[in-house]
């Protein structure tokens, strides 16, 4: 199978499945510097990158906006000075989809 970043998302729709536990365990391997994180009862995938300053935050935070745009599928982020937290979920099922994790690796291909 082919490396998670290049994966295809799947049209995420209202009421498909979120990902068991089992695919937790095997997408999460996939990407080990992110965390399962659980907030307003919604499980989130998070990670936080460092930088220089600012300006490579904010250069960081624009590439993801725009791999966000191309998948249709968008995260939460925090830019700081230094430092930029990512969090993906899908809103539509109000939980962590397949799409979360494929993202969540496109993320650590544009940090490098
Ligand atoms: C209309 C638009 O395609 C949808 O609202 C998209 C936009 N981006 C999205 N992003 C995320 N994370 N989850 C969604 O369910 C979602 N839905």
């Amino acid at each position: 199978m082919s490396q998670l970043s290049q994966q295809a998302c799947e049209a995420c729709r209202v009421g498909a499945p979120t990902v068991t536990e089992e695919e937790k365990q095997s997408l999460g391997a996939e990407v080990p510097e992110w965390q399962i994180v659980e907030r307003d009862g919604i499980m989130k995938l998070e990670r936080t990158f460092t930088f220089k300053d600012f300006v490579q935050a904010l250069d960081f935070t624009h590439r993801v906006g725009e791999l966000a745009e191309e998948a249709d599928h968008h995260p939460a982020i925090l830019t700081e000075y230094g430092k930029v937290t990512v969090t993906w979920w899908s809103h539509k099922i109000k939980g962590l989809h397949r799409n979360d994790f494929i993202l969540a690796a496109r993320t650590d291909e544009v940090a490098k």
